[in-house]
Order: C-alpha cells, then structure tokens, then sequence
C-alpha cells in the first residue's frame, strides 16, 4: 500500500509520513488532487488568454476581466489543495494530444484555451461541493463569465479586423479558386467572401470550408454571400446580405451577435436603412458598371463620396475597381474597397493585393 503523506505547515512543508489513509482519507485526497490539478489549469488558461488581450488586442478590459478571474480561481488554491499534489504519481503529466502540439491560428490556440479554462472550471465546480459549500456555485459563476467573454472577445477581434481591412476580395467562381485566395492572403488580404451564385450546395460546402480554414490561418476574416445557413455550417465570421436577401434582424437573430452581417447599397436611403437596421458594414456600388454585376446601373462616384461624408460603420467601394481606377475611387472618399474580377484573374495576386493595399494605405481611416 503507498505510504500516505500530509503537509505539516510546522515543518515548513516537509512531509511527514503518517499512517496509511483511511478510505476516507483517501478519497478526500484524490478529490484534492482533482481541485488542485484544475485550479492549476483554469489559471495556465486565462493566463494565456489575457496575455493575448494584453499584448495583442491591446485590451485594458478584457485583460482586466482575465485577472480577476484568475485572482479569483488563486484565491480557493489553499495550501491542503496543493499539499495533495502528486506530479510523479501523476499519468496525465505525459499525456498530450496532437492537436496541442500545433495550433494553426491564434484563433484556434484562444479557442483550445478557453476550452480548457471551461472545462476545468466545470471540473471545479463539481469536485468543489465535496469541499467548500461555496466552491460549486462560485466556479459556475466563473464558468459563465468566461463563456460571456469569449463570445465578447471573439466578437471584438472580428470588429478590430473589419474596421482594419482595406481590401475586400469577393471571390467568383474559378478552377483555381483556393490558390488564387491563397496568393492574395500572402500579399496582405485580410478580408475575403466567398460569392458563388451557381454551384450546388455540395460544392459550395467543400469549397466555403476550406476557405475558412484557410483565412483563419492566415488571421483573415471569411464572410459568406447571401446564405445564412452556409455561414453557421462552415463557421464563418459573417454574411454579406444585398437589398433582396434576407433582414439584418433576421440575419442577426441566426448569427448571433458575434458574426458580422454586411449590406449591399446603392444610394443614401439603402444606406441609412443598413446603419439603422445595424449592419455591421457596407458595400457601396457599383462605382462603375462591372459585367459581374450585370445589368446594375452605376451609383458612381458621387455616392462613394456621399458614402465619405455620412457613413458611420466601414463601407467599401465596389463595382468595377482595378488597379488602373483606385486612385480615383480614393480621391471620391474610399478607404476601403471591394473586388472580385481584379484578384481572381489576377495573374499574380499576391503582387495586385499589395499594389491596391499600398494605395488604400496612403489614406487612413476612422479606427474601432
Ligand atoms: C461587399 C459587397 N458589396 C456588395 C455585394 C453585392 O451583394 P448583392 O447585392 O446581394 O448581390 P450578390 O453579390 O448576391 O449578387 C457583395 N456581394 N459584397
Ligand atoms: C458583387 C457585386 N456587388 C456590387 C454592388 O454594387 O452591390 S458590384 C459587384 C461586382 C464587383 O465585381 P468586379 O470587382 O469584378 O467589378
Ligand atoms: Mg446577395
């Protein structure tokens, strides 16, 4: 039988070998164990979750948020909790999953994080009624806090994102659809949504995920047209709805309030109605008559300026744009724009994302 210890606060933590637990005992150590194990991995959890609030989102609230819950989980890790410790005896130290060795954004390492805090947090609230009468309602009371800020902070980096994206690229069918994405990913894209008007669901389930995998890997944000349903199944950032598709509250009621819902307008009454109606942000077009939009009278370029002058939420300019007419598009207003044929029959589209950003770059602007 394994000669049972306990800490002795008067021998300054040597272990002082006693009798051999009771059953009794034995059990309230493993629930310690238990507690102590958790508490350790709820902190790892938010500690690293706030060091991304701190240094990467530069978010005095959120990292607050992230240390008073990680105050609050140190305050219940007594010294019997940590007494109990038995890191040798301990299988689970060398257990890893493949999955933790690699993380292919800081999206999905948040994500795995706050999973983990979660889920320790729930181990605390169980294990803890078998110590302290608080300790489950306390930790169940974290527990939704932290659900609360996840669903806050991925909320927030998918607005940050937005209002920092300069190019919009809508992508429209092609052979070398991923690729092309891809390439323009590399030159700095950080906006893409994906726009197939034809394909069958099947594809566009195929194709819409494994764009979503790869804008997420490169920290970009994926947005898809038209179809809320596509959205949820692939997971995707937001919706892009025009003047026929369905309400933004509609929209808004499926997605939740996280995900992005954007609007097609082409003059001010559209645009006023998009803003009231809380859309997160605009297309503003056709600046110019475009054959991907066949049919649709140029808004021109007065409305870009209109758009300059009125739009409180990011709005980009769309219908038309080429590398050869974004300077007169910028000199209307726009600090954004959105592009569909210029990028995917781009010969190198690594090399036009990052000619139409350096331009957009000259002007700056309102920030989140
Ligand atoms: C950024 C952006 N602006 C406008 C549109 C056009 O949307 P809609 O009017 O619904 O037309 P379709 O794209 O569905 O043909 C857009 N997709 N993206
Ligand atoms: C999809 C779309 N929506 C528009 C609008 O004005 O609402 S213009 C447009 C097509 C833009 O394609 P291109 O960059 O190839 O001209
Ligand atoms: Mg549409």
């Amino acid at each position: 039988m394994k000669e049972a210890g306990c800490y002795d606060e008067s021998t300054n933590g040597v272990v002082v070998m006693v009798e051999p637990y009771s059953p009794k005992e034995q059990i309230q150590q493993v629930v310690y164990r238990i507690l102590d194990a958790n508490l350790d991995r709820a902190r790892e959890g938010l500690r690293i979750i706030e060091e991304w609030c701190r240094f990467g989102l530069n978010s005095g609230q959120f990292t607050e948020e992230c240390k008073r819950l990680r105050q609050e989980v140190a305050m219940w890790h007594t010294s019997e909790l940590r007494a109990a410790r038995d890191t040798p005896g301990d299988t689970g130290t060398e257990l890893t999953h493949p999955q933790e060795e690699h993380r292919s954004s800081v999206k999905s390492l948040l994500q795995a994080n706050f999973c983990r805090v979660q889920e320790a947090l729930r181990v605390l609230e169980e294990y803890g009624k078998l110590y302290h009468p608080n300790m489950g309602s306390a930790f169940k009371q974290m527990r939704y806090r932290v659900y609360t800020l996840e669903s806050n902070l991925m909320g927030y980096q998918r607005h940050q994102l937005l209002w920092r994206s300069r190019l919009y690229l809508v992508t429209s069918p092609s052979e070398t659809l991923i690729t092309t994405v891809e390439s323009a990913l590399k030159g700095g894209l950080t906006l893409v949504q994906y726009r197939d008007k034809t394909a069958d669901d099947t594809l566009r389930l195929e194709q819409a995920t494994k764009l979503r995998q790869l804008c997420h890997s490169y920290g970009a944000l994926f947005i898809i047209n038209d179809r809320v349903d596509l959205a949820l199944a692939v997971d995707a950032d937001g919706v892009h709805l025009g003047q026929q598709d369905m309400p933004i509250a509609t929209a808004r009621q499926l997605l939740g309030p996280q995900r992005l819902v954007g609007r097609s307008t082409t003059n001010s009454a559209e645009m006023q109605a998009a803003i009231a109606e809380g859309a997160d942000y605009i297309g503003v077009g056709p600046v110019y008559e475009t054959p991907t939009k066949a049919g649709k009278p140029a808004a021109g370029l007065a409305y870009v300026s209109y758009a300059d002058q009125n739009s409180s939420i990011p709005w980009f300019a769309i219908g038309g744009i080429d590398a050869n007419n974004i300077n007169d598009v910028i000199d209307a207003g726009a600090k954004r724009v959105a592009i569909v044929r210029s990028l995917i029959q781009a010969e190198q589209p690594t090399l036009v994302t990052q000619y139409l950003l350096s331009q957009l770059n000259r002007v700056q602007p309102e920030s989140y």
